[in-house]
């Protein structure tokens, strides 16, 4: 079922219709279906559950990177979901949207003691250490305090997760996790830090991974380490799988979940471990649109372009992962519409400010709204005020209702952050100019 339909012409979130949106937020905005998110929060943590079938209680832990939006957390948060955080802010942002601090893990390459000092005060889960110096630091911070930290080793199973380069992050040239061959000298380490305790193992091997041999890998490497730990006498309790899970941004057939937890359940439920998950993209990438204008229809020598009022700095994926995001009229067109081939490209002073190349799409006028899909993850939270440009609001439907839960700011408070040293006040009338 889509969340997005067509009725009487007009494209709709849920039972919201998309130009009464426009009209009352402005252009360009993201919208987010609440349905949309839940059905595959659901999913995702129904899957799992049968397929354990009572072996192993999964925690799932919603990936705060791919939407940290207040209200999509809180969504979330209500069906139950943990948070998967890199940073303070991440943290502040589960905790106050409703999600328990034992249910949140700390992942990242580059932690602060003073992040690390805030997630202990927390008494989160777990933090999944990524290199060997980062236990010391864990050890100090909660020595300071007077309390034992809870980890989990981060593994880099050395495995190709066969998505792009950028996001690749389970191979050993990879700035994360600690190898398999470094994990002894991880032991060793440990046994001589008393305010750490070794609770599990982590894995996290990229991101849009469509493929479930990858992960099929991944699982089997980090089952043999468990039982290996376990029986060198450390008495490990928990697997965090972290996320990954892709989905399909155009016709191809979605990523089989089911299918996934299957892998789950085969290579790891019958270890007695605590699982956790930490899927992102999976639960919100195909929940949300951006939504902008057609500026101007230009037809030039070789090429026709769509000048949108959205860019890069509103979704970044095109320019950055050359990302594919299907596009659609507002407005439906007629069945048998012909299509033209157009560019569609955003304001901003850059070549690279290109949503799609030679993409067929039917009529558009100047003046019509078009739906850029599969924009919920990693779409508002990596935007940019490049160019001056005010970040797009973000709006949340739930049924006929709609709220905007994040403003578009104004011009006055995007400067206010800024100051003009007192030695650049602005020129007397009579300097200006120079030599008169
Ligand atoms: C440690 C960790 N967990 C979870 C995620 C979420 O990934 P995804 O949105 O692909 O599920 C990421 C991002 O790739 C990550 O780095
Ligand atoms: N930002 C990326 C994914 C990176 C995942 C974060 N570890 C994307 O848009 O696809």
């Amino acid at each position: 079922m889509s969340f997005f339909p067509y009725r009487d012409g007009r494209m709709y979130v849920e039972d919201m219709a998309l130009d009464d949106l426009a009209e009352a937020v402005g252009t360009p905005f993201y919208v987010y279906s609440s349905a949309a998110m839940i059905a595959a929060y659901d999913r995702f943590a129904g899957a799992l559950a049968d397929a354990l079938a009572g072996r192993a209680k999964p925690l799932v832990c919603y990936a705060l990177k791919a939407n940290p939006n207040l209200a999509v957390v809180r969504t979330l948060a209500a069906r139950g979901a943990g948070a998967d955080v890199v940073s303070e802010g991440e943290l502040r942002r589960a905790l106050a949207a409703g999600i328990p601090p034992e249910k949140i893990v700390f992942a990242g390459v580059g932690k602060t003691r003073s992040e690390i000092a805030f997630a202990i005060e927390q008494g989160i889960h777990q933090f999944n250490a990524e290199g060997l110096p980062e236990l010391d630091t864990i050890d100090a911070v909660a020595r300071e305090q007077g309390v034992v930290a809870p980890i989990a080793l981060r593994i880099n199973p050395d495995v190709d997760a066969r998505t792009h380069h950028k996001i690749t992050t389970g191979r050993a040239e990879n700035k994360f996790g600690i190898a398999v061959d470094q994990v002894p000298r991880a032991l060793e380490r440990l046994r001589g830090l008393p305010n750490v305790t070794l609770k599990g193992l982590a894995v996290h091997i990229g991101s849009q991974v469509f493929e479930l041999s990858p992960f099929r890998d991944a699982f089997t490497r980090l089952a043999e380490l468990y039982r290996e730990l376990q029986a060198q006498g450390w008495p490990l309790e928990r697997l965090d799988l972290g996320g990954g899970l892709g989905i399909a941004y155009h016709d191809e057939p979605p990523p089989d979940v089911e299918a996934y937890a299957r892998v789950v359940a085969k290579t790891v439920g019958d270890l007695g471990a605590e699982l956790a998950f930490e899927p992102g993209r999976h639960i919100v990438g195909n929940a949300g649109l951006l939504v902008a204008r057609t500026l101007y229809v230009k037809h030039g020598e070789s090429r026709s372009f769509l000048v949108v009022d959205a860019a890069m700095n509103d979704l970044i994926r095109p320019t950055l992962y050359d990302a594919w995001h299907d596009i659609a009229p507002v407005r439906a067109p007629a069945p048998d519409a012909p299509t033209r081939r157009f560019d569609v490209v955003g304001p901003v002073c850059e070549t690279g400010d290109t949503f799609a190349s030679d993409r067929a799409l039917p009529e558009v006028q100047a003046g019509d709204l078009l739906a850029f899909f599969s924009a919920g993850a990693y779409g508002a939270t990596m935007s940019s005020t490049y160019n001056s440009r005010r970040p797009a609001p973000e709006v949340l439907v739930s049924g006929a209702n709609h709220a905007v839960v994040r403003v578009r700011p104004s011009h006055e408070e995007l400067m206010a952050q800024e100051r003009v040293p007192d030695w650049l006040q602005a020129p007397s009338p009579t300097a200006a100019g120079g030599a008169g």
